[in-house]
């Protein structure tokens, strides 16, 4: 076959693919991760208005959806329901934390606002893409040695590829705390 130009991305040995966390529980860490950096978009897009941090009604709406997508999908759905819980936790972690950063130094908060319909429509579609590997990771979930190794793999690397600063990483760690 003829060999086209070469892409940016061939020409580069192990950069085809965005760097992950490690191990089985590598993808469900990443995804909480990327829920993290989502977080940061949702805080902006509060921050300045009268929008609150706290959205009961929202959060009640996402774990009836998680519950009873849990029970269709065949996985526990009180146990979903709690992962999603900590993952809501960890959004309020990084929102509170942004918050505070940007009232103490308004140079640092963002000019302009994302609009938060859209931004919920991507936590929307990580919801899918998470209770995916929920499915996919539940018997190693249930087996409480293989699982914790796994999940402290998964977070120190994931922690470290992304660049995780110390908000990030106390998030992050509400965000796994019961994965296992
Ligand atoms: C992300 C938001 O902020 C909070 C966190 C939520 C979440 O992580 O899903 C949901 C509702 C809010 O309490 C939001 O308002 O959408």
């Amino acid at each position: 076959a003829p060999a086209g130009p070469p892409s940016t991305s061939d020409s580069v040995p192990g950069s085809t693919a965005r760097p992950g966390a490690l191990g089985p529980l590598g993808p469900l860490v990443d995804l909480a991760i990327q829920r993290l950096f989502v977080s940061d978009q949702v805080a902006a897009a509060k921050f300045g208005t009268t929008q609150p941090i706290d959205d009961p009604a929202r959060e009640q709406q996402e774990l009836n959806e998680v519950r009873h997508a849990a029970t269709e999908l065949g996985i526990d759905p009180e146990a979903t329901a709690a992962f999603f819980a900590d993952q809501i936790a960890a959004s309020k972690v990084v929102q509170k934390g942004l918050f505070e950063l940007w009232t103490a130094r308004p140079e640092l908060a963002p000019v302009s606002k994302p609009d938060l319909t859209q931004i919920r429509e991507e936590l929307d579609q990580l919801t899918t893409e998470i209770l995916g590997q929920l499915v996919a990771t539940d018997r190693l979930r249930q087996q409480p040695v293989a699982c914790r190794v796994g999940l402290a793999t998964a977070a120190v690397s994931g922690a470290a590829v992304n660049h995780l600063d110390r908000l990030h990483r106390q998030a992050l760690a509400v965000a796994v705390r019961s994965s296992c």
